[in-house]
């Protein structure tokens, strides 16, 4: 028997293991997260929580649902957020979460309307393609290109969040059907010959400085929302189009809406505060053996 902790944010569902407690050997998370997601259809992802080797509050790990690792959850780590914040209400200021590739800032957000609220850090974030795992030239970006192969209508933007993004922004112009997005994401997400491991796209449309964002994953598919592909088009758009970072903006997918500020360290780094809900919804006593 293990106790999993469902979360939602942004219109997904996450079952989260506090290791802490139930002291699991690590080699077992993979297949627990394939037996989780068969008697879970709707779970997205699964989080797994241990003590941090660092000097954060918690180390996450997130797996998809066919046990493979995902770098960052940028909804899942509001969703542990919520959960540490709720464990230790005191700490109202603001905790460390180590993840894979580095140990976040996440805050809780006191707020007359809602008492969910939650600010993370995603980063580090890069326009670099060897950070997204391309053997290419050191140095080189991929910023607005056409992906002549895949359609002729688009131009993409490739970021590390560290999770590996595709970004389009999409024109009433460009005349795209909805049939065309889904080929278009299907030939991305799935390995092609730009991106042999397939990528995460995000198609945008902007309307009055808010950003819709419609993301199709490399393991989940097309999907309510995706916290990393948020912060990545609230940062393209800053860059590409507002030219200017610290804005606060209003970022609207199908699993809700959040706010995403663009920042970049005096080093050039860039990275992202997404501000976002999350909620405990119930905790579910499971029993593997069944
Ligand atoms: N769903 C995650 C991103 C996972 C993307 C996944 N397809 C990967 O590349 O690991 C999020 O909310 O930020």
């Amino acid at each position: 028997m293990i106790t999993l902790h469902h979360i939602k944010a942004s219109g997904n569902h996450y079952l989260m293991l506090d290791n802490r407690r139930e002291k699991r050997a690590t080699d077992e998370f993979s297949r627990l997260a394939q037996k989780i997601a068969q008697d879970f259809p709707n779970m997205k992802s699964f989080i797994v929580l241990e003590d941090s080797t660092e000097e954060a509050t918690v180390k996450m790990t997130t797996f998809h649902r066919d046990g493979t690792e995902c770098l960052l959850c940028g909804n899942g780590i509001r969703g542990v957020a919520h959960f540490l914040f709720d464990e230790n209400p005191e700490k109202n200021v603001h905790q460390l979460i180590e993840t894979r590739h580095a140990t976040l800032h996440v805050q809780k957000i006191v707020d007359d309307i809602s008492d969910h609220l939650y600010r993370v850090e995603i980063s580090p974030m890069s326009l670099l393609m060897e950070t997204l795992n391309r053997e290419v030239e050191s140095g080189t970006t991929f910023i607005e290109k056409r992906l002549k192969d895949i359609t002729r209508k688009l131009r993409f933007t490739a970021i590390a969040t560290p999770t590996p993004h595709l970004v389009t922004f999409v024109k009433e112009t460009d005349g795209l059907s909805i049939a065309e997005r889904q080929l278009i994401a299907e030939k991305l997400t799935q390995g092609n010959r730009y991106f042999p491991k397939g990528i995460n796209v995000s198609f945008v449309k902007v309307d009055e400085d808010k950003l819709y964002v419609d993301t199709f994953e490399t393991v989940a598919g097309h999907t309510f929302s995706c916290g990393t592909a948020m912060a990545a088009s609230g940062l393209l758009y800053s860059l590409l189009y507002l030219r200017e970072f610290g804005e606060l903006i209003e970022v609207k997918s199908a699993g809700g809406t959040v706010f995403v500020r663009a920042r970049q360290t005096p080093e050039g780094q860039y990275w992202v505060e997404l501000q976002g809900e999350a909620t405990l919804i119930e905790h579910i006593v499971y029993d593997e053996s069944d």
